[in-house]
């Protein structure tokens, strides 16, 4: 197949990412030198995704797939720029709307309305564009008549919908979702999932990650599988990969 340049809005080459645990940073200059004192003092170290490469282009939807603990998330980290990859890079062409932890970036008591206004800051929206949408934030998430309750009354479902609808508010070139969608209860997932489909039919390129395999079929053009920090499988071949998986998943040997 010919080789496309143009269009590339996401590539990772050879991505490696290590965790650090018990280092200075980690357990505090007390702490340091009483491991210090006893010579007990170990740093250790996580390799937690190792080697991945993909390319994406404009209107791709990559669906993440992986058991816990496969990187999936870290992976993300390194997309969003928040770590940086301890091997290999990723170059991102394009404006991130990124909706990763659930709850950060919201402050619980704070009401609903000052919490939106909050997270359209670090989004990097004015005071005026949200003055603007606010209306159309709360109504999106249903949340009209929670507007002035503190954030903390929200249940874990109602806080999603408020990240997913500002983060969505605008047309961002990229979205990425750590498995932000499976959160909400079947109603919002519908109405969310055809936002997504608004945004990428806009030609954002968007990268979601799930455990519900029905929805990456339905939604994703392209798919990565990662075990254990290794890419397992990457392509365009999304039900054969979404089978292989499932197969894994059931314990039966894949030939
Ligand atoms: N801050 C950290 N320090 C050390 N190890 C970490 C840290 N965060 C994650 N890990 C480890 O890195 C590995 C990958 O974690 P990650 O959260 O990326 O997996 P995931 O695929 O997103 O999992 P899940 O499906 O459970 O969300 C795991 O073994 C995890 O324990």
């Amino acid at each position: 197949m010919e080789e496309r340049n143009t269009g590339i809005t996401i590539e990772a080459s050879e991505v490696s990412i290590r965790y650090r645990t018990g280092d200075f940073k980690d357990i505090g200059l007390k702490e340091w030198v009483i491991r210090k004192i006893r010579k007990d003092y170990h740093v250790e170290e996580f390799m937690a995704v190792k080697g991945v490469t993909f390319k994406l282009y404009e209107g791709d939807l990559l669906g993440i797939i992986g058991t816990n603990g496969s990187g999936k998330s870290t992976l993300l980290k390194a997309i969003t720029g928040i770590m940086e990859p301890t091997n290999g890079y990723v170059k991102v062409t394009g404006q991130i709307a990124a909706l990763l932890e659930l709850g950060s970036g919201f402050d619980g008591n704070l009401t609903v309305k000052e919490n939106a206004y909050l997270r359209g800051a670090m989004l990097g929206y004015t005071k005026s564009f949200m003055d603007e949408k606010y209306k159309e934030i709360i109504s999106f998430s249903e949340l009209d008549n929670f507007s002035n309750r503190p954030f903390k009354q929200l249940s874990t479902g109602m806080q999603t919908r408020l990240a997913f609808s500002i983060a969505s508010l605008v047309q961002p070139e990229i979205l990425i979702l750590d498995e932000v969608l499976s959160v909400g209860d079947g109603a919002f997932q519908e109405k969310s999932a055809r936002k997504m489909r608004e945004i990428i039919s806009n030609g954002a390129t968007t990268i979601l990650v799930s455990h519900s395999l029905e929805q990456i079929k339905e939604l994703c053009n392209k798919i990565l599988w990662l075990h254990k920090g290794e890419q397992v499988a990457f392509g365009d071949n999304v039900a054969e990969i979404c089978d292989n998986y499932q197969h894994f998943l059931n314990g039966d040997v894949i030939s």
